[in-house]
């Protein structure tokens, strides 16, 4: 069920009524909120001619990209390809060298504020405030983001049981393991029911059971009308999961649409490497096979 806020336009509760369980595939996904493919509806996010350079190295390269509200889209790339530096310059944490990127209709450069009002983020380095407990971090991140006492206070708990963050919200942050910090960080984006997430490597360092609860969670966020953009070097769980793809090579897009159009007649995975280059025979390595001792 929608959950009004007062500042926010509202989105459904990702959280609410959530089970334990293993993630729905696309094929078996219960039909989307409305009566709309997500090929008609708006676009959330829209991205125009996008560069950034790194001093001599092209990070981005004229990125051009149309997201739809209900969409579940997964951006993949090689190392270095351009993605986390794309996705921070979409969340307003990288000012982009040229290009236009509207969040909802927001300009997300010219108009950050409330831009940002309607973005969750899970950034690729995380740099949380460690130094709180679990329950302070997505307190503040709550409060932060203008939700009052009571709503945050009720949130954080549907949070923390929908991520298993229970019984580690009394400690630091700064003890969690890597993959509990994940969970806790994608909690705090979700805290204010914005209506995009977007999720630099959401599921690196997160265990296969923690991983198919927070893909349940979405789907049931992405099905009552929120729209999902994650980069992630998972192309098992790509295809499985996300309706949309962009493949970004060397700062470009090479390739991007529903997932089974880019995939065509092969897996994702092959597309991927095809349009990579192709994989690296492993030669001049002999010396690893002559053993230091
Ligand atoms: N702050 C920075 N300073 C200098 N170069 C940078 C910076 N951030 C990114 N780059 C460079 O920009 C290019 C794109 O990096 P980016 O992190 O966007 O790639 P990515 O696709 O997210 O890679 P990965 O899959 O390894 O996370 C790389 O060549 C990287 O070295």
């Amino acid at each position: 069920m929608p959950r009004p806020l007062d500042n926010v336009e509202p989105v459904p509760s990702a959280v609410e009524g959530v089970e334990a369980g293993a993630p729905v595939d696309r094929a078996e996904s219960p039909a989307r909120a409305g009566d709309t493919e997500p090929d008609e509806s708006p676009v959330v996010l829209s991205i125009r001619n996008l560069s950034r350079s790194f001093g001599d190295t092209v990070a981005v390269n004229g990125i051009d990209l149309d997201v739809r509200r209900g969409s579940f889209y997964g951006i993949v790339g090689p190392n270095g390809a351009g993605k986390t530096t794309t996705l921070s310059m979409v969340t307003g944490l990288l000012r982009p060298d040229s290009g236009t990127i509207s969040v909802n209709g927001l300009d997300v450069w010219k108009d950050p504020a409330k831009a940002k009002k309607t973005i969750g983020v899970l950034p690729d380095r995380l740099r949380l405030f460690d130094r709180l407990t679990g329950a302070q971090l997505l307190y503040y991140s709550g409060v932060l983001r203008g939700l009052d006492g009571r709503t945050v206070r009720a949130r954080v708990k549907d949070l923390a049981s929908a991520f298993g963050l229970e019984d580690a919200l009394n400690r630091l942050v700064a003890d969690y393991s890597a993959g509990m910090t994940k969970k806790v960080a994608l909690a705090s984006a979700l805290i204010h029911s914005p209506r995009l997430l977007v999720l630099d490597e959401p599921f690196e360092s997160v265990d296969p059971v923690s991983a198919a609860n927070v893909i349940e969670i979405l789907q049931d966020y992405v099905a009552n009308g929120g729209t999902v953009v994650l980069s992630s070097h998972g192309m098992d769980l790509i295809q499985r999961v996300c309706d949309h793809v962009a493949i970004i090579v060397n700062g470009e897009v090479l390739d991007a649409g529903a997932v089974d159009d880019v995939r065509r007649d092969g897996t994702l995975e092959e597309r991927f490497v095809e349009l990579a280059g192709g994989r690296k025979a492993a030669e001049g390595m002999e010396w690893l096979h002559s053993f230091s001792d």
